[in-house]
């Protein structure tokens, strides 16, 4: 999928609005709540995908006429969910700037194609691709493939998280490293975060929109809600258009660009010094990894099991209590040791079966 740069506005592009269209009333005074704060893409969902039913599903195709309302009085773009052929119908008659795809359709290959489908005789549309719930880049990147396989160019995605059964602060966990992975895949790629879906929870948002600025973003979909204490959907994550202001001030965007030479030459002697330190690492890591080799075969020559559960406890233990004394992060510890007794594991079974 070669991908081209399209998006000529403003950065960070700002997208906000309510979760859910109530009423016209509501929908008037958010709008112009927005577009008195400078920000004038609105997104509203009119069809909610509700995990459990008996919720409020949305208003339906009864929005439409709000939205053409609030796009005459305020000259607006206003993005909405689609999640079959017969939305992004009814979204192209009624001149809907932007589409997304929601978490809960990109999971779902049939879906995503019969949306691309749809879309075949408006290549000019605009639209996002929420990550699947599941962490899998793959279907992210299937899923945007699809779109650009029916001819859409102006393509985006969008993080808002991903599903957990553990507990959690986030209500989707960010998981910031695999839309980083897309970033790298796809550097032209137009890339979002959705901090309010990621959060769950209004204080959580500028701390992750800042990250997401920090990652190099090049925008935010935010929900927005004039009351947001009587949001029909999402209540407590979202803001008023007020105080979106107040985080969108807050935020610190950062330089994509070097600000000099000398900056630059500053910069290549630290990553030097990295590149160095990252050999010396190797070296280490090379030399334990021959030691498991050595332990390997002492282990296949009396008939041992590979996994030793006591001295595996013993590190996972101490390792991130070291780590901790050398100012390292004793979760980060955890995680790099998992995966180097993984590894272990894997060049010990290499051993055990050799000459099968
Ligand atoms: C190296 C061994 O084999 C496995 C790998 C380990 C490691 O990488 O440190 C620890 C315990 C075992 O599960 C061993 O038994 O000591």
């Amino acid at each position: 999928m070669e991908i081209k740069q399209w998006y000529e506005g403003e950065k960070p592009w700002i997208i906000a609005g309510p979760c859910s269209a109530e009423t016209e009333e509501q929908m008037m005074e958010t709008v112009e709540g927005l577009v008195n704060q400078g920000i004038t893409t609105i997104r509203a969902g009119i069809w909610k995908p509700r995990t459990r039913p008996n919720s409020f599903e949305g208003v339906g195709k009864k929005a439409f006429p709000w939205i053409k309302k609030a796009k005459e009085i305020f000259k607006v773009q206003f993005a909405i969910e689609v999640a079959s052929a017969q939305h992004v119908e009814m979204a192209l008659e009624n001149d809907i700037d932007i589409l997304w795809v929601g978490a809960r359709t990109t999971v779902n290959p049939f879906n995503v194609q019969e949306i691309a489908d749809a879309l075949k005789n408006a290549t000019d549309k605009t639209v996002f691709v929420k990550n699947p719930i599941n962490p899998d880049l793959n279907l992210w990147i299937g899923a945007l493939e699809r779109f650009h396989q029916a001819g859409i160019t102006k393509l985006g995605a969008i993080h808002r998280g991903f599903s957990t059964y553990q507990e959690s602060i986030y209500r989707n966990i960010p998981l910031w490293q695999i839309p980083i992975d897309l970033k790298s895949r796809y550097p032209e790629l137009l890339l979002i975060c959705d901090p309010s879906h990621i959060a769950g929870k209004r204080d959580l948002l500028f701390e992750i929109a800042q990250k997401a600025m920090n990652l190099r973003y090049d925008g935010l979909i935010i929900e927005s809600h004039r009351d947001p204490a009587a949001a029909w959907s999402d209540a407590a994550q979202q803001l008023t258009p007020a105080n979106l202001r107040v985080l969108l001030d807050k935020l610190q965007i950062r330089d994509l660009t070097f600000p000099s030479e000398k900056f630059q030459n500053e910069l290549d002697h630290f990553r030097d010094e990295i590149d160095e330190t990252d050999k010396e690492l190797l070296e280490v890591l090379a030399r334990r990894l021959e030691l498991v080799k050595k332990v390997g075969t002492y282990k296949k020559d009396k008939n041992v099991a590979i996994f030793q559960l006591e001295r595996w406890n013993t590190i996972l233990q101490n390792r991130p209590e070291w780590g901790n004394q050398l100012n390292l992060n004793p979760e980060f510890v955890k995680t790099l040791y998992q995966a180097i007794h993984d590894e272990s594991i894997r060049i010990q079974t290499d051993i055990y079966h050799e000459g099968e």
